[in-house]
Formats: structure tokens, sequence, C-alpha cells
């Protein structure tokens, strides 16, 4: 059962991706149902955290929702919208940039825009993706010359510095190749790639999880600010509850492929309704003493 609280961080904040009733199943013998009639709504600008232990279906979702699920996945039912910015239908004008769009119903050319373009995704293995012969400058190049063909090499360039400069890497890196940069400046210009073309949602899917816990606090910080400063929406998946806690707006509790509560940070920290959250948050020592301090807000992470 599903335990959606009344209250949501700010109901006047337009919705920007809406996710209804979506189904997925690995088409495997005996099949896997991994996603099951999974519904939320992420706010612009909101940070939605999603939690759940290995194996309940969070990666699976998260492929759903950027369409990059492959056999033997199929999306088996439910909708997927992103909201224009003006909350306007296409009219089946799904070129427009600014257009409501049905997700599960792209295909070619307005599938690939929608990504990037529109929603962009970090996954934790994103910074082994980055091409081992081509600089950091090259790639970074290679965003723009696919996406925005017609921009010139000066912008190109400018662009690509400002973007790592965004993420807090030094721009005389455009000149390296990746293993000339340590795995922390790989996942930042991972980063920088997804922030590349302005999206309003990225998806990030432990993005900091293979990384010292000194660097992943680091980029967590600049990934607040930058959202902050940029005002795109994260759906932001991990394991780590305390986490979770520290940097969400509000945050979807998953098990065994559902939604079973959906609440602001505090409310689930500090009054969960699910047993099941009740258990993972009794999981993590740091969560489980007296509930008393709702002290790790995000004035804590953002080092104010
Ligand atoms: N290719 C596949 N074929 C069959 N079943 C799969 C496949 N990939 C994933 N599954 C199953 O789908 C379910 C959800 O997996 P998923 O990876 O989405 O979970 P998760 O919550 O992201 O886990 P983790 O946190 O470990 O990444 C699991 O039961 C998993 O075994």
């Amino acid at each position: 059962m599903i335990v959606e609280r009344a209250a949501e961080p700010d109901l006047t904040v337009q919705p920007v991706l809406t996710v209804e009733d979506v189904s997925i199943r690995y088409e495997v013998d005996p099949p896997v149902d991994a996603v099951r009639g999974v519904s939320f709504t992420l706010h612009r600008g909101e940070i939605l955290g999603l939690a759940g232990e290995s194996g309940c279906g969070k990666t699976t979702l998260a492929y759903g929702i950027t369409r990059l699920l492959k056999p033997p996945a199929v999306m088996t039912g439910g909708r997927v919208v992103l909201h224009g910015r003006a909350g306007r239908d296409a009219g089946g004008d799904q070129d427009d940039d600014e257009a409501t769009t049905d997700v599960v119903a792209l295909t070619g050319e307005e599938l690939r825009r929608f990504r990037w373009d529109r929603v962009s995704i970090v996954f934790q293995g994103s910074m082994n993706s980055l091409n081992p012969v081509m600089t950091v400058r090259d790639q970074l190049h290679d965003v723009f010359t696919t996406h925005r063909p017609g921009m010139r090499r000066r912008v190109r360039e400018q662009r690509c510095r400002e973007l790592l400069e965004l993420v807090g890497v030094d721009p005389a890196r455009l000149a390296s190749f990746p293993h000339q940069l340590s795995g922390g400046m790989r996942q930042r210009v991972m980063i920088a790639m997804a922030l590349a073309l302005d999206p309003q949602v990225m998806v990030m899917d432990e993005p900091t999880t293979a990384l010292d816990v000194v660097v992943q606090r680091s980029i967590i910080r600049e990934i607040m600010v930058l959202r902050e400063r940029l005002g795109f929406a994260v759906i932001f998946i991990t394991h780590d509850l305390p986490l979770l806690i520290e940097i969400s707006d509000r945050i979807a509790v998953m098990r065994d492929g559902e939604v079973v509560e959906l609440g602001t940070a505090e409310q689930i920290y500090r009054a969960p309704q699910a047993d099941y959250t009740k258990q993972l948050l009794a999981s993590f020592p740091s969560l489980s003493g007296t509930r008393g301090g709702f002290v790790r807000g995000r004035e804590e992470v953002l080092g104010a």
C-alpha cells in the first residue's frame, strides 16, 4: 500500500515530470516484475530521492523514465510525461523544447533530443564511459557538435571551459585524457556533460558511490549548489538513506518494485508511516538513535 503524504514542498511549483502507474517487466523465465505501478510527480527544481534496498527496482525505474530500457526489459504499462516550461500541451509538436512530451511515445530523433537536451543521466559507472582515446575537450565539444550543430567553435570552447569550472575542474584539464584524471574528476566531467544542454531534469543513479567519502561530499555539495543556480530537478537514487534525508525535498521509498511511501525528507525521517520505511531507517545506525534533532539539514550539505 502506498502511504502518500498530503504535504508536498510547494504545490505552487509546476510539475516537470509525471510518472503514472509505470510497470516494467524483465521477460525472462520466469518473468521478473521489477517495477509495479509506480506513480509520482517531480516538481521544477525539486530533488526527489529514491530509496530502497538493492534489487527493489530503482535502476530499472530510472532506465524506464529515460527510455534506456533494453530487452529483456519491457515497460508493460503506464505513462511518463515531461511537462513543457510553459505547461502547455504539445499538440503533436514533439520538437518543441517547451512542449509537454509523452516520453513513452518518443522515437528516433525526438528521443535523442529528449535525452541530454531535456533529461540527462549520470550513473555510477558514468566516469568509465568516457572515451579513453579522446581528450576531455573533444568529448565535451562532441556534445555540442551533435546537439547544437550551429554553434561556433569559439562559443563551444567557451561553453566547455565554463562547464568544467561549474563542476570544479580546472579548464586546463580540457587537454587531458580520461586516464590522466582521478575518478572524482572524471565523474565531474560526466556531470558537466549532463549539464551541457541545460536539462530540466537530471537522473542521478548512485553518482558518487564509487568515490571516496570526501570526494563524494564535495561533488554532492556542488550538485546542490548547481541545482539552486540552474533550477533543474533531480531524481537521486542511492542506498544511502542518511544522504537522501540530507539532500532531498521528498523521498520515495521503494520495495519489491513498488513505492511504499512518499513524503518530505523530514516526514520520512521523523514520522515514517510504512513498516518498511521504519525498518530501513533502523538499519542505519546514524539515523536510529534518538529522533530528537533533525540536524542533517540542507544547510549542512551546502556548508551554510
Ligand atoms: N537483465 C535482467 N534480467 C532479469 N532480471 C533483472 C535484470 N536486471 C535486473 N533484474 C531484476 O530486476 C529487479 C530490480 O533490479 P534493479 O537493478 O532495478 O534494482 P535496484 O534497486 O536498482 O538495485 P541496486 O541498488 O542493486 O542497483 C531485481 O530483482 C533484479 O534481479
